[in-house]
């Protein structure tokens, strides 16, 4: 008998490792305004499904790494993503009240701090990357490559170019390849980020990186589809934020462009061509990461 453990039990104790992880990484021993660190602290331990780090810690398990080689990189991106969700539910931006099924960040600190927060957040991400890398015997190599790749893949090039087109997007555009680049860019690129850094930490050869870029976009495009078809049919309490926003938003969604059947057959064909890409990256034992892929297929929140 394999003494293996099933994927819900291996997401469990990975969701559970980064998030003490991230808990310690905190600013909380620092002379820094509370309210600041009460900000950054109550969107990042709200939970939500720690899908990046997730995503970084079985790249580098694929290839062997130990887990708290990849840690460190695996809080920075989770990081990142929350400034970027603190943000979005700004007045400024999509003005939401819930999230990770609580009032938004703006709504119990005021926007400024929630600003703030975010831009923290963000900063505090690299520091973060570069200060316990030194100790989890990261290649300085390595490093400095996941640090290029997460300010191009979250900056304007990635996740900030894509969150400018799908603003834009709002006010009556678009084609299919406006709408495929918005979800490249505004959430595929992070995910392709924890693919490639999990990678680069276990040793990845450039065939290797290249074919998870594909196996990351592919499943970045899925994963956001899903998402507009969650916000349509998708139960309020189990996503812990409203849905029908993208409606009420009048924000162009695949399912508004090709329908509620077709968006749900991309997201399966999405997946399989990310799995065909992942098999041919020959990882050492990619058995994780294949699992992650159906499993988002198929969440519900
Ligand atoms: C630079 C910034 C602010 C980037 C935000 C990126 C992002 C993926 C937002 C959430 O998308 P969404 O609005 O489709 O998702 P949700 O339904 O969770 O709000
Ligand atoms: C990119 C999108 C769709 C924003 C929400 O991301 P997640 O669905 O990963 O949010 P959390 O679980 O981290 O809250």
């Amino acid at each position: 008998m394999s003494n293996r453990p099933s994927f819900e039990t291996y997401l469990e104790e990975v969701t559970a490792e980064v998030t003490g992880e991230l808990k310690q990484t905190l600013p909380v021993h620092w002379d820094v305004p509370q309210s600041l660190v009460d900000a950054m602290q109550y969107s990042l331990m709200a939970g939500g499904k720690r899908l990046r780090p997730l995503l970084v810690v079985a790249a580098a398990e694929a290839f062997g790494a130990q887990r708290t080689a990849a840690l460190p990189v695996a809080c920075a991106v989770e990081m990142v993503h929350t400034y970027s969700l603190i943000h979005d539910d700004l007045p400024a931006m999509d003005n939401d009240d819930y999230r990770r099924g609580k009032l938004t960040n703006h709504k119990v600190f005021g926007e400024a701090t929630a600003i703030l927060a975010g831009d923290a957040l963000l900063t505090h991400a690299f520091y973060s990357i570069v200060q316990s890398g030194r100790r989890s015997g990261v290649s300085a190599d390595a490093l400095l490559s996941i640090v290029e790749e997460l300010s191009e893949l979250a900056g304007a090039r990635g996740m900030v170019g894509g969150q400018v087109a799908d603003m834009e997007g709002e006010q009556g555009m678009t084609d299919l390849a406006q709408l495929q680049y918005i979800h490249l860019h505004k959430t595929g690129d992070l995910i392709v980020f924890s693919l490639i850094a999990g990678a680069r930490i276990g040793g990845a050869t450039e065939g290797q990186l290249e074919a998870l870029r594909v196996f990351g976009r592919d499943l970045g495009l899925a994963f956001q589809i899903q998402d507009d078809i969650l916000d349509l049919t998708g139960d309020e309490q189990k996503m812990g934020k409203k849905t029908q926003s993208d409606v009420n938003q009048q924000k162009v969604t695949y399912p508004y462009f090709i329908g509620m059947d077709a968006s749900l057959q991309e997201v399966k064909s999405l997946t399989q061509s990310a799995k065909d890409a992942l098999g041919r990256a020959e990882l050492p034992d990619p058995s994780r990461l294949m699992e992650i892929a159906d499993y988002l297929m198929s969440r519900d929140h």
